[in-house]
């Protein structure tokens, strides 16, 4: 378990690059990102803007090409695979995309709890943490025999087993209904109340709306941070560009803008509405 409010990850200037026939495609283009304890944090943007990368570079599935990347302080490329292969099993919670992908085939319900609570080293009272997301019937299910909700709480349950340090979910309520979509989130929202980070990358109103900050990624960069509903941070780059969010951008159609700086503060007008 963290502690509420402690920095478990701090990404400086992340790269990450994957090759394509046409050249290296630039998944991530210099990305700062801190991630705290006791926090939901939302990763929204298009689709291919990087949001799946971020969160398999955050969950140390993949090296950054580029950048720093520590852990609670600690530079994650000084750790050796031993470290960085416990590091993940005791402390990161990961639901896949797709939720199979990340529970054991061969284990049923109860099995996964249980295997994810050896593996973290922790106790855990399995049936309550099935009752907490509705599977107590569903106890003895494999993953291949349960619904796509199903296998989509019991993944999100397995991954929150003991609170860990770090909880990351890609698209964790894409497919699911109302009710599930509700189940999901007050887990999420309870692990993070004991102190886990929790990332996700969403597309959904649902999970954006439950989250404490917002994160919007376009074409790898990361376009502004919202908290709890307010544009707090957005990046402006060494040559002094900013990018604005985007929906700021239908304010300035054409693409210009008059830029003032008045009393220590920067003001943006279309040029027909100078002010
Ligand atoms: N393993 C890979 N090999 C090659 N290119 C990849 C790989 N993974 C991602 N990419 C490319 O990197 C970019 C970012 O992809 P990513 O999956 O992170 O975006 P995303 O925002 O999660 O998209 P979506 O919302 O569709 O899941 C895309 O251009 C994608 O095609």
């Amino acid at each position: 378990m963290t502690t509420d409010r402690e920095q478990v990850l701090e990404g400086r200037e992340l790269l990450q690059l994957y090759a394509a026939p046409t050249g290296p495609t630039q998944a991530l283009r210099g990305v700062d990102v801190t991630v705290t304890g006791g926090r939901i944090s939302a990763i929204t943007g298009p689709s291919g803007s990087g949001k799946s990368t971020l969160l398999a570079v955050l969950a140390l599935r993949e090296r950054p090409a580029g950048g720093e990347l520590r852990h609670r302080g600690r530079l994650v490329s000084s750790l050796t695979r031993h470290q960085l292969q416990r590091l993940r099993r005791r402390e990161i919670g990961w639901v896949a995309q797709r939720p199979t992908h990340s529970l054991f085939p061969q284990l049923d319900a109860r099995g996964q709890i249980e295997q994810m609570a050896r593996l973290r080293g922790v106790r855990v009272d399995a049936d309550a943490a099935l009752a907490e997301v509705e599977l107590t019937a569903r106890a003895t299910a494999r993953p291949a025999v349960l619904s796509g909700g199903e296998q989509q709480r019991l993944a999100v349950a397995a991954a929150g087993v003991g609170a860990p340090a770090l909880l990351i979910a890609d698209e964790p309520t894409a497919e699911l209904d109302d009710d599930s979509a509700a189940l999901v989130l007050r887990l999420l929202r309870s692990r993070a109340d004991q102190g886990t980070a929790v990332v996700l990358a969403t597309h959904d109103a649902r999970a954006v709306a439950a989250a404490d900050t917002v994160l919007r990624l376009r074409q790898g960069v990361l376009s502004g941070e919202h908290d709890a509903g307010q544009i707090r941070t957005t990046t402006i780059d060494g040559l002094g560009r900013l990018q604005l969010p985007e929906e700021a951008l239908p304010l300035f159609p054409d693409g210009r803008v008059i830029v003032t700086v008045v009393d220590g503060h920067v003001e943006l007008h279309h040029p027909e509405d100078p002010k």
